[in-house]
């Protein structure tokens, strides 16, 4: 599969290069930076600590889309939505990692995902994704009498909050329980809040150092706590679930689709 990595010289970029040129059956057909950016220009192999792998980093996603069947995009919400609209018309396959798009992005998506194969998920990893189907399990089975509250923490380059993974343990949770996680979400508490508004899921969100990515799931009832948790240790895990994706989602219709569906969770 000729996958393009968009946003090559991010965090995420770099690692998502090592993991198309470690995956047999996959090769790196282009590499993408938004128009100014340093790594413009550069071998994308020597941008992620690899030999050279002959594919200059470019600022023209379109030239690069016509040769591929896939695009892995981690960048920010704006160039993903505009990224969106590119695969679709270049009928290529779409992974979202971005986290903090709005509803409106999240609608631009939908609509492109008439046309294109989109898989999209707040955290990529086998681990996290098995964590909300745990999540929604124990949110059933426990009654409302059990506060919900999500913590988290990234490193201190993180743009976004609450973190997209946390807001998809919340989904989960939510669906656990029957109930609209926009109606329940109470991600800021500030001053004197009053008490807590039963049912309501809580996010509490840390930022600091070089931290890959903490989440905890606590289940806080009448005497005893249950809590569930995932720690990221490597962005690899992150990369090599994108191209798992890219990979899976070859293979099916136009649509939208989520982790659990490449996972078959
Ligand atoms: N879903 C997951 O599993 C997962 C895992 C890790 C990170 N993320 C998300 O991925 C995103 C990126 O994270 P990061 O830590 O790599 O950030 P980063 O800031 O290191 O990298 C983002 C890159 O995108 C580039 N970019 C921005 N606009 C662009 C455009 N129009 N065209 C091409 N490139 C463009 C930036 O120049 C930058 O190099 C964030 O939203 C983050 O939350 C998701
Ligand atoms: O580093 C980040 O940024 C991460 N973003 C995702 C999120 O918002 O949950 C996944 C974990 C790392």
């Amino acid at each position: 599969m000729r996958l393009v990595v968009v946003g090559a010289s991010g965090r995420m970029g770099r690692m998502l290069i090592q993991a198309v040129a470690g995956t047999e059956g996959c090769t790196l057909a282009g590499a993408v930076e938004r128009e100014g950016a340093e790594a413009v220009g550069q071998d994308a192999g020597s941008l992620a600590g690899l030999a050279p792998l002959g594919v200059a980093v470019t600022d023209d996603p379109l030239r690069v889309f016509a040769e591929a069947d896939g695009v892995l995009d981690f960048t920010a919400p704006a160039a993903t939505v505009a990224y969106a609209e590119l695969a679709a018309q270049a009928r290529i396959v779409h992974v979202v990692g971005t986290t903090g798009l709005r509803p409106e992005d999240l609608a631009k998506l939908a609509a492109a995902a008439r046309h294109a194969r989109i898989v999209r998920s707040g955290n990529m990893s086998l681990g996290v994704n098995l964590l909300a189907g745990l999540v929604r399990k124990v949110a059933a089975t426990l009654g409302e009498d059990f506060d919900i509250e999500i913590l988290e923490m990234h490193h201190r380059h993180k743009v976004d909050a609450p973190s997209g993974t946390a807001l998809l343990l919340g989904e989960a949770a939510a669906e656990g329980r029957a109930v609209a996680l926009a109606e329940r979400k109470v991600a800021v508490r500030d001053g004197h809040t009053g008490a807590r508004a039963p049912g309501s899921i809580g996010f509490a969100t840390l930022r600091g150092g070089s931290v890959v990515g903490d989440h905890s799931v606590i289940f806080a009832g009448p005497g005893e706590r249950i809590e569930l948790g995932h720690r990221a240790e490597d962005r690899g895990i992150f990369a090599r679930g994108a191209v798992r994706a890219a990979l899976w989602a070859q293979g099916q219709p136009p649509g939208l689709y989520g982790m659990n569906d490449v996972l078959g969770l």
